[in-house]
């Protein structure tokens, strides 16, 4: 069955959906000035309010692996996501600090980004269309690909069948299309989860 991941979680009263309809993964966003940013200290908090079965994905571009390494090992996240230009090496200096999930996120612009994507060595490649933009990549650029990834980028209730049935990842990542008015919509979350899991 195909994972979710449901992200830009930022509010208690999206951690009160989460934890009626379950998702594999939430995400915290951790970009400044982002709409949909939350502090550390805010997640540590939406973290202790959310079923201790969901893990909490920490969405980075361009932090202080330092950062990164106090947020996994007091709890408040389970998986970091690189967002930015993280190389390997940073991706290393996450996993000397502990056996870290690792996902590396990559806009897709043509086919050697799905290239780059699936080289980096990261536990799952993410492949997007940019950073929360509600918008899909260009879908035909896919290659069918080996190891385990991510979908994201503009999925929706009423697209991610057909995303799924093309591509077969091993999770669907969806942020714009289960809010509105920039706000998580509990019935779009669960439109979106009905799609996948029937
Ligand atoms: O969601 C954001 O606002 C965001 C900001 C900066 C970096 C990453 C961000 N989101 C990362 C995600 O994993 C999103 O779920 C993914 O880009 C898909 O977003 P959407 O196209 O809105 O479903």
């Amino acid at each position: 069955m195909t994972k979710i991941k449901i992200c830009g979680l930022r509010r208690e009263q999206d951690i009160r959906y989460a934890n009626e309809l379950m998702p594999d993964y939430i995400g915290f966003v951790f970009l400044k000035g982002k709409m949909r940013y939350v502090t550390f200290e805010e997640a540590a908090r939406l973290r202790s309010l959310l079923d201790p079965a969901i893990p909490a994905v920490g969405v980075f571009v361009n932090e202080p692996a330092e950062n990164v390494i106090r947020l996994l090992q007091a709890g408040t996240i389970q998986i970091a996501q690189l967002h930015g230009q993280e190389d390997e090496a940073y991706a290393e200096e996450l996993r000397r600090a502990g056996d870290h999930c690792i996902i590396r996120a990559f806009a897709v612009r043509n086919s050697e980004d799905i290239h780059r994507a699936f080289a980096f060595p990261a536990d799952y490649p993410l492949l997007d269309n940019g950073k929360g933009t509600g918008e899909t990549f260009d879908w035909s650029l896919f290659q069918e690909q080996e190891k385990p990834f991510f979908m994201a980028g503009g999925l929706s209730p009423e697209n991610v069948k057909e995303a799924i049935e093309c591509f077969h990842p091993y999770a669907v990542d969806v942020s714009s299309g289960v809010e509105t008015d920039g706000f998580k919509d509990y019935e779009k979350m669960k439109a979106f989860m009905d799609a996948v899991r029937r």
